[in-house]
């Protein structure tokens, strides 16, 4: 797979460069942006030209979603039109239709999706215990998402620990522990059954490999615990270790996923340098935990890849502490809309659109609670529209 620059990508010194934090008071201030990075290949780029409509717009599906779904969703819409940015939106609806059977999307979804080739979703609550499977499982399933990209980097002004986290993760995103197989054995006993294959690990690990050649990272590192079940963590092991050899120019290693989680929150700075690649719940609890090291769940997004469709999403849930009280900082799922921009090639507007968050954010006079800010969602929302 062929990789294509763009204004984003940037050199191997850039993304090793520690970011510094930047005065809050200071008055006309303009950050230097630490530039996101396109992984869009020319594939991809040559699927979205052909969706070009006559007036020059794609129409991307929207799911806003539950909880503070439509809150941030609101959000990026507004941004996106005051960036005139070439999008638009086709809502659908992905209530689970009532069935005996599995849980099922809603035709007229599935079939935007399709169609569109892309879209943006806000978070999907599910049900603990009984009730529908997860929607965000569904949907990753149905489309073959089977990437799911977590980058998370350190916000200039935003003062964490650390102040240069740069690290990537991807998750396998369609089987290993959230397979949904589970049955009762007896009366007081169930079994919960981890699917691990070497086609769907041989492709996210493939994926990894070209992701780290794509953004310049030098190191793929799969995150595992082998040494416990042997036979699946060891399935996944041993497929990287092949794949590894179709990638001699990307350095390979392997790291325990406990040991992996007491280093990173130690000092997260040594993972800069590598993209982490892993079995699908390893990846959810390692990428929240990511999160926490920049400052929290608002400020991360994601893209779930497969070869046909992409959906883009942030990695929060619903939120239904803050839910329904504009307090929700939209910026993890603006951050996936830069992200879906850029695997449209729409680099240009991608780099608008970032540039103004990253300065409102860096400016620190108008942010959320999550932030320490006392700003409202809109009221974030409008002082990133002025920047634009
Ligand atoms: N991909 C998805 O759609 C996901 C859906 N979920 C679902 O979301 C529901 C709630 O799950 P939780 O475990 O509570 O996780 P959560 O991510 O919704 O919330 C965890 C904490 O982070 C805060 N938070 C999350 N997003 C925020 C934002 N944008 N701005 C400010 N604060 C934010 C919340 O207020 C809460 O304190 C569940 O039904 C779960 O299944 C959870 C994770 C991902
Ligand atoms: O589907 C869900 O309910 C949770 C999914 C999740 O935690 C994630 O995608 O990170
Ligand atoms: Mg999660």
């Amino acid at each position: 797979m062929s990789v294509t620059r763009s204004l984003f990508t940037c050199t191997r010194r850039q993304l090793l460069a520690p970011s510094r934090t930047f005065a809050r008071s200071s008055a006309a201030f303009v950050p230097k942006i630490q530039a996101a990075r396109s992984y869009a290949t020319e594939k991809k780029i040559a699927q979205f030209n052909g969706q070009k409509k006559a007036n020059g717009k794609y129409t991307v599906t929207f799911i806003e979603g539950d909880g503070i779904g439509p809150e941030v969703s609101k959000s990026v819409k507004q941004i996106f039109a005051a960036a005139d940015a070439p999008i638009d939106w086709e809502p659908v609806d992905v209530t689970p239709i009532a069935s005996d059977g599995p849980t099922a999307i809603p035709d007229e979804a599935i079939q935007s999706v399709r169609r569109n080739l892309v879209a943006l979703k806000g978070p999907l609550a599910t049900p603990v215990g009984e009730g529908h499977v997860s929607l965000n499982l569904t949907l990753r399933r149905t489309f073959n998402l089977f990437a799911n990209v977590r980058p998370c980097r350190s916000l200039q002004g935003y003062k964490t620990p650390y102040d240069n986290v740069d690290t990537v993760l991807i998750r396998e995103n369609t089987e290993g522990e959230y397979s949904g197989i589970e049955h009762i054995v007896v009366d007081g006993v169930v079994q919960c059954i981890k699917l691990i294959t070497r086609e769907a690990s041989e492709r996210v690990l493939r994926f990894a490999f070209q992701y780290a050649q794509s953004i310049r990272k030098p190191r793929v590192r799969v995150v595992h615990k082998a040494t416990i079940m042997k036979m699946s963590d060891g399935l996944f092991l041993t497929t990287a270790q092949n794949v590894a050899k179709e990638f001699p120019d990307i350095e390979f290693d392997s790291e325990l996923l406990d040991n992996a989680c007491l280093k990173m929150v130690t000092d997260p700075t040594p993972y800069n340098d590598i993209v982490m690649v892993m079995p699908n719940l390893y990846g959810d609890i390692l990428s929240d935990m990511c999160a926490g090291l920049i400052g929290g769940l608002g400020l991360t997004p994601s893209g779930n890849i497969g070869d046909e469709c992409s959906i883009f999403e942030a990695v929060h849930g619903s939120a239904p502490d803050i839910a329904g009280k504009n307090l929700a900082n939209p910026t993890a799922l603006l951050l996936s809309s830069v992200m879906m921009l850029q695997h449209m090639g729409l680099n240009s507007h991608a780099e608008r659109i970032h540039r103004a968050i990253l300065q409102t954010i860096a400016e620190g006079k108008t942010l959320t609670g999550d932030l320490r800010g006392n700003a409202k969602t809109d009221e974030y929302t409008n002082a990133i529209i002025e920047k634009l």
